[in-house]
């Protein structure tokens, strides 16, 4: 697909952005415990508190889209400062849903791997190109090594690493 279905850029646009660090799940996992730790806070940290903060964050994220509109990729219609709340929410949700992983003891860089693993089962390229609706076809999750297969082959063929 050369066109956005949603908003009409260019997804070959989209393809050179990239994150700048290699921060690891687990060095910010490390980093908000200690954190944590340090101000004797890891008592205020249970599960269902942290689950209310990352919702909490989410929602602060939210605010900063709501009664705009479709907004397009890159946000070049949010001032630069906009934009920097946009990044502060965003790290919030991460390290709280971190923090929420950890403390339900969810191995999240080993799951989360599992899952897109999942996915790329259930929406098979072949089948789900162009199509951006949810597959609640359960036999889809039949066809696995195949598919994980391709999806492997795909990322190779990207960007040449694994
Ligand atoms: N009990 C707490 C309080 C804060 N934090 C950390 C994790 C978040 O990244 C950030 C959240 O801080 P605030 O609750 O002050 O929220 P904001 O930074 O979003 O500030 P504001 O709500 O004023 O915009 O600090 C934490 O781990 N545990």
């Amino acid at each position: 697909m050369t066109h956005s279905a949603v908003n009409g850029t260019s997804n070959s646009l989209d393809n050179e952005f990239r994150f700048s660090s290699d921060l690891s799940l687990e060095n910010i996992r490390s980093d908000q415990h200690k954190f944590c730790e340090e101000r004797n806070w890891l008592q205020f940290h249970p599960p269902r508190n942290v689950l209310l903060a990352l919702v909490g964050e989410v929602g602060e994220l939210s605010e900063l889209f709501q009664w705009r509109g479709e907004v397009t990729r890159g946000l070049p219609e949010f001032t630069s400062q906009e934009k920097v709340r946009v990044g502060e929410e965003l790290s919030d949700v991460l390290i709280y849903l971190v923090d929420l992983a950890e403390q339900c003891h969810i191995d999240l860089p080993a799951v989360v791997k599992d899952k897109m693993k999942k996915n790329a089962v259930k929406y098979p390229v072949h089948r789900a190109t162009g199509r951006g609706d949810k597959n609640d076809d359960p036999s889809a999750y039949k066809q696995e090594t195949s598919d994980i297969g391709d999806m492997q082959r795909e990322r190779e063929e990207g960007d040449g690493s694994e």
